[in-house]
């Protein structure tokens, strides 16, 4: 049975990168899909945006709505203080192996927790569940139609308190048209947006940062 590009992504880390080192995992993952094969990782240059916003909030509790290969749960963990955890959510299962792998290799397993299901099952379930009071930092990076109603249910559900800050990947490409409408029209989120590229191409894309003004 051949193996899945993410797979193919893993092993490269596993072979390549240093153990226990985030930073080298990063840019392994980065070399690999610059070079060999491209893959819907957040990447090096949008990855820098990811990494100030991440240090400006310093969150205690952070929430990723997308894991992927896990490459950006590394990318914030290691930004994490002690005590800081980051919960990330991931619907597909063979993903969600790949990325529980490549977090433990990376070193920062126990800052992050890896939820496996849809966002709209687990998100009502993070206050009584998994323990959290509020949000400090949400990276949303999961299915872009999904970016709105999660968005909404994280506010029904007292996730977000004044200050939370949002950042949302790919809002020029592949592009998040009704969330930014929703987003920028609202009287509760204070917006900026970010241009960059997508992830490895010369296509310009852009992240978009909003703070829940409560
Ligand atoms: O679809 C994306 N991400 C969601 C993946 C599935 C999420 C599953 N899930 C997790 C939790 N709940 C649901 C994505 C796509 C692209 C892209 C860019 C160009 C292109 F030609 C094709 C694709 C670039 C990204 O940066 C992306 O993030
Ligand atoms: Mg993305």
């Amino acid at each position: 049975m051949n193996q899945s590009k993410e797979q193919r992504i893993l092993n490269f880390v596993l072979q390549n990168a240093v153990r226990g080192d985030p930073c080298s995992v990063m840019e392994t993952i980065d070399k690999y899909c610059s070079e060999k094969e491209w893959a819907m990782n957040v990447g090096d240059e949008k990855g820098v945006i990811l990494d100030k916003t991440v240090e400006e909030v310093n969150p205690k509790v952070a929430l990723e709505l997308g894991t992927y290969c896990g490459y950006s749960a590394v990318r914030i963990a290691r930004l994490l203080k002690a005590g800081a955890r980051l919960l990330t959510v991931e619907f597909n299962p063979e993903f969600a192996a790949i990325a529980k792998q490549m977090i433990e290799f990376a070193g920062v397993q126990d800052k992050v927790k890896l939820l496996e299901g849809p966002s709209e099952v687990i998100i009502p379930q993070l206050k009584k569940k998994y323990e959290v009071d509020t949000l400090d930092f949400v990276f949303v990076d999961h299915w872009k139609d999904r970016y709105t109603p999660d968005t909404i249910l994280l506010q029904e559900c007292s996730l977000l308190r004044k200050g939370s800050v949002l950042l949302a990947d790919n809002i020029i490409f592949p592009g998040a048209p009704e969330f930014v409408k929703y987003i920028r029209n609202n009287p509760r989120f204070q917006c900026s947006t970010y241009p960059s590229h997508l992830e490895y191409m010369k296509v310009q894309d852009a992240m978009e940062k909003a703070v829940f003004l409560g």
